[in-house]
């Protein structure tokens, strides 16, 4: 095969396997792209919280992606869980190098509320990560704590998602709309510096949504890998990411995870 569209992620494990690198492998997977992952982070968590975590050294973070680039063509990149300002100087280096479409998931605290990154990264995510992303997916929380706006509404999404392309230098920005609360419809909201458009899914009454961030951008990563334009590609990861949610998998005491398994599924039932 010498087609193949070749995605990586740089993120933390999660070892019950519904968010981080495990999410975004499954979703690589699924999408038919050749799926690579660099390892900051060990926790240890599961639906109910993260109960336990481990950072990798940051020379042999360095070390794996370096393993990797030195080898391997990457098409599209993505970064989750990024939980120091030494963590997110490694990436940055290489992220200025790898000349391939770059989704950032700017991970802070877990569905269950639990910190993910220390709070000084957040500046350096702000002033040096930033500005090297295509695409930046915050939910409202995070889109929040970068802008210092208050989000309630699409209007407020649209004042972040501007604030963040022209303040903060990303190339474009996917402001999630599972934290707004409205009864009918789950709608993110794009902005790449010129116009405005909305993603707009059914709401899903579930509680288990551990992982939905991580498997939206493994997603989008995955469509620009294989070279589709950014509109379409979020816009394909949207359908994605809600059929996932759809038959999320009630697995656990807390949060259960997204199912890998319900686009596939669909995508069949519906060809025959
Ligand atoms: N209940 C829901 N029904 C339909 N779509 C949803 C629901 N909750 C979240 N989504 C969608 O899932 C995607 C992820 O959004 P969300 O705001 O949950 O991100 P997140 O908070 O970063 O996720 P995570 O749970 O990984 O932290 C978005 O496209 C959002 O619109
Ligand atoms: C390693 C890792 N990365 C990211 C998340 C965020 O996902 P969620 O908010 O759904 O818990 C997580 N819980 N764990």
């Amino acid at each position: 095969m010498t087609n193949i569209s070749c995605a990586l992620t740089i993120a933390g494990s999660d070892p019950s396997g519904g968010a981080g690198i495990q999410a975004d492998l499954k979703t690589f997977q699924e999408l038919q792209t050749y799926g690579m992952s660099v390892i900051t982070s060990l926790t240890a968590q599961n639906t109910t919280g993260v109960q336990g975590v481990h950072h990798a050294p940051i020379d042999f973070i360095n070390q794996q992606i370096e393993s990797i680039t030195n080898d391997i063509p990457v098409h599209a990149f993505k970064t989750g869980m990024l939980a120091s300002v030494e963590v997110m100087e490694t990436v940055a280096k290489h992220a200025a190098k790898i000349d391939a479409p770059f989704v950032m998931d700017p991970v802070m605290v877990a569905t269950s509320g639990d910190p993910l990154i220390a709070e000084e990264a957040q500046d350096y995510l702000k002033a040096h990560l930033l500005p090297l992303t295509t695409v930046v997916t915050p939910n409202v929380p995070e889109a929040e704590t970068i802008t210092g706006l208050t989000i309630r509404n699409l209007n407020d999404m649209e004042n972040a998602a501007r604030m963040i392309v022209k303040k903060f230098g990303a190339k474009s920005a996917l402001v999630k709309g599972g934290h707004i609360i409205d009864k009918e419809k789950a709608v993110d909201v794009f902005y790449d510096g010129e116009s405005f458009h909305r993603f707009t899914s059914k709401r899903i009454y579930t509680k288990n949504t551990h992982g939905t961030g991580c498997t939206l951008s493994a997603a989008i990563t995955a469509y620009l890998a294989k070279d589709y334009p950014i509109l379409q590609a979020i816009e394909y990861a949207k359908t994605y990411i809600t059929q996932a949610i759809e038959h999320s998998l009630d697995i656990g005491e807390g949060s259960g995870p997204t199912n890998h398994w319900a686009p596939r599924i669909k995508k069949e039932m519906e060809i025959s």
